[in-house]
């Protein structure tokens, strides 16, 4: 239920106040070169602390617990984890009979009789996103030949992101955003026809962000409002290389060597200190909520590392799995 993948599979655990988040990834090569230190630049990059952010600033120091020795992976479950320090709890006694609109709340409060840990969003919390992070730096080693970008291309609907965060903390509001994701170097042939298409098993991971509500590749929904003549990617070499790129670098569900180029839509944070209507689960009225408490202005803000991450996490396991089938 927590777990992805074919080859390498990924494991994510924890809770957002509870001891610890990290992740399980199983079915490694052994051998890759790993230390505490290869971590530090995504870590950071997924950090709070700037404009926009939320104020929970944590330290992030990833403990390699198991399947790692003397600097190398052992093929054994690696297991990586962080410790919360940086919790307020308090924040969330209210919330415990009063859900958030927009977050996890309420259907967590259904699905698990009321056992869910409620404090910070629980298992269902943008900090689960650390142990993407993790697993995607060690992806990122398994497909040494693939380099991968993301970055926010707007928030809120605007370039100028800063003035963008800076309006809706005025007013007491969040934004949303676009992360854009663009990796080169794939190999042809990775991803299958139909349900394991590149695209899906990319999407599949997408959505396992907190707060993605939408993903598109190469023109994608653009691509309804062109004729064939327009979007169609004209073949200018023997390596496949093509004049455009409308596809995202995919076609029947597999890789075709040009760059891999796709979006994701962030939505708006749900808490915000603006008062909006909920229902309070125990007087099963409904009532004003105003949220308190630490939260991004912006998630969007943050989630480009983790765009990469999981474009990582997706091609590792398709190019294993992809060997493994040629080796057949
Ligand atoms: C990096 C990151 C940070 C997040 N920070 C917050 C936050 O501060 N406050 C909040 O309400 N939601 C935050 N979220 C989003 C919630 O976790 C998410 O909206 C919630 O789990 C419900 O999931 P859904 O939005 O996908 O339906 C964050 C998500 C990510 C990826
Ligand atoms: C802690 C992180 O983000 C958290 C994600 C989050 C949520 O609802 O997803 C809500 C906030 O939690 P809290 O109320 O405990 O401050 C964020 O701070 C993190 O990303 O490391």
């Amino acid at each position: 239920m927590n777990t992805f993948g074919r080859i390498v599979r990924v494991s994510i655990f924890g809770e957002s106040h509870g001891a610890m988040v990290g992740v399980t990834i199983d079915g490694l090569p052994h051998g890759i070169k790993l230390n505490a230190d290869d971590f530090t630049d995504d870590l950071a990059r997924r950090r709070a602390g700037a404009i926009g952010t939320t104020p929970r600033v944590e330290g992030d120091i990833p403990e390699i617990a198991t399947g790692w020795f003397n600097g190398y992976t052992t093929g054994a479950p690696l297991t990586i984890l962080f410790r919360n320090e940086n919790t307020k709890s308090g924040d969330y006694d209210k919330l415990k009979d009063v859900p958030r609109p927009g977050h996890s709340d309420f259907v967590a409060y259904h699905k698990f009789d009321g056992y869910n840990d409620y404090r910070g969003g629980g298992h269902f919390s943008g900090r689960l996103t650390l142990g993407l992070v993790a697993a995607g730096v060690v992806a990122k080693k398994v497909i040494p030949q693939v380099s991968i970008e993301a970055r926010l291309i707007e928030a809120g609907g605007k370039t100028n992101i800063d003035e963008a965060i800076a309006e809706a903390q005025k007013q007491n509001d969040s934004i949303g955003g676009i992360v854009e994701c663009v990796a080169t170097g794939i190999p042809i042939g990775l991803g299958e026809p139909f349900f394991d298409s590149a695209e899906s098993v990319i999407s599949h991971l997408a959505f396992s962000i907190p707060a993605v509500k939408g993903i598109e590749f190469g023109s994608g929904f653009a691509a309804s409002r062109m004729r064939g003549s327009e979007h169609n990617d004209l073949i200018t070499d023997s390596s496949g290389s093509t004049a455009t790129n409308h596809a995202g670098g995919i076609n029947g569900g597999i890789t075709n060597g040009n760059p891999l180029v796709f979006r994701i839509a962030v939505k708006p944070t749900s808490s915000i200190a603006k008062p909006q209507q909920t229902l309070n689960l125990k007087t099963r009225k409904t009532e004003s909520l105003t949220v308190q408490g630490r939260h991004d202005t912006c998630i969007a803000l943050r989630v480009p590392v983790v765009a990469e991450a999981i474009t990582a996490i997706a091609l590792a396991d398709l190019l294993l799995t992809e060997r493994a089938r040629k080796n057949r």
